[in-house]
């Protein structure tokens, strides 16, 4: 097995009195996404800061290693192995895409001709080869998100972070970063993702970690954040009142809403408890108008997990929080 890309244990970081990271154990295997989810503040940015050398760890942090490098002792080899993209862009509005990519070449002091190769071949990767000569203030905000991962790409590191890279972005431009991180990671590249969208998380992430009042609070794959989860359920609903007089009467673990003329059946939502709960249906002769199932989803773990802290904004709801109970459903 090869060595994780990213290991930090005791991972420890206070601002005044205020502990930010308070003892954060992590471990990214190599070639995947991993995606530290949080509320806002909860050190997601100093956790990247860190691991990218940025900032330093409180001492009394235990080891850190990213790259096959000690993060302590050798700091510069770390950041040889490691591309950042950060919430500000680095772009430069004044130049060119052309000419920001050509300044990232130059600082990692490529000789000028693999310089040039390296810029003309990202920019046609990222789809900027139209818009290389003209200034990167005209460029649309996914334009400039592009260049910005464009120009992290320029050292080929094997270990990117990108904190928050698809928020204020429309739904297109979202999905085309998405599609570029995927083929970021089919490259063998590990990727440190931080979002504001549980929908990214869910999309990409091979693990993702919840951090909450500075320590890890849940990690595993979505699936398995997911199950950690109450609330799953099916949900019919009547337009007869007979007929939901009858489903009363059929499922008697269900939940009646004699208002709505809805009834709530906890489910896992799997295929066989469906047809379990249909199958009593018809045994007692009755059909429903509507049967919606609801699997918890990201949004309802962060939430447990999290206190009822704000929920990131969602894509295309900005500064909308989420509901825990509703559902984002399949509606057959
Ligand atoms: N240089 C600093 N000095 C003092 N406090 C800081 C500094 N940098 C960050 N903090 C505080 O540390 C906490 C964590 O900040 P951080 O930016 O890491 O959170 P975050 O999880 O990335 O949040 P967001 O989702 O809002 O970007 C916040 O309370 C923030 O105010």
């Amino acid at each position: 097995m090869t060595d994780p890309a990213i290991t930090a244990n005791g991972l420890r970081k206070s601002y005044g009195d205020k502990t930010v990271l308070d003892g954060v154990d992590l471990t990214v295997a190599e070639g995947t996404v991993f995606s530290l989810l949080g509320p806002n503040g909860a050190g997601k940015t100093t956790a990247v800061k860190i691991l990218s050398t940025l900032i330093s760890p409180a001492p009394a942090s235990g080891e850190i290693r990213v790259g096959g490098h000690d993060l302590a002792a050798s700091p510069h080899e770390v950041r040889a192995a490691i591309g950042v993209t950060g919430q500000f862009s680095a772009v430069d509005g004044l130049i060119t895409g052309e000419e920001n990519m050509l300044l990232m070449a130059d600082l990692h002091h490529l000789p000028k001709a693999e310089g040039r190769r390296a810029a003309a071949e990202l920019l046609e990767r990222f789809d900027l080869t139209d818009a290389a000569k003209k200034p990167a203030h005209s460029y649309s905000g996914g334009m400039k998100r592009r260049l910005d991962i464009a120009m992290t790409l320029v050292g080929s590191p094997r270990i990117i972070f990108l904190d928050e890279p698809t928020t204020g972005l429309d739904p297109r431009s979202r999905h085309n970063m998405w599609q570029i991180v995927r083929e970021l990671v089919t490259d063998g590249v590990t990727v440190f993702l931080t979002t504001q969208y549980l929908q990214e998380a869910d999309e990409l992430a091979d693990r993702i970690a919840v951090l909450n009042d500075g320590k890890i609070v849940a990690e595993g794959t979505a699936e398995e954040l997911k199950r950690i989860v109450p609330g799953g359920h099916v949900r019919l609903r009547f337009t007869e009142p007979t007929a939901y007089q009858g489903a009363v009467s059929a499922l008697n673990e269900a939940t009646p809403d004699d208002d709505a003329l809805s009834l709530q059946i906890p489910s896992g939502g799997s295929q066989r408890e469906l047809r379990a709960v249909l199958d009593r249906l018809d045994a007692a002769g009755i059909e429903a108008d509507e049967l919606t199932v609801h699997t918890p989803d990201l949004d309802d773990v962060f939430i447990a997990l999290t206190g009822g802290a704000t929920i990131p904004n969602q894509p295309n709801q900005p500064n909308q929080p989420n509901q825990p109970n509703q559902p984002k459903d399949a509606v057959r």
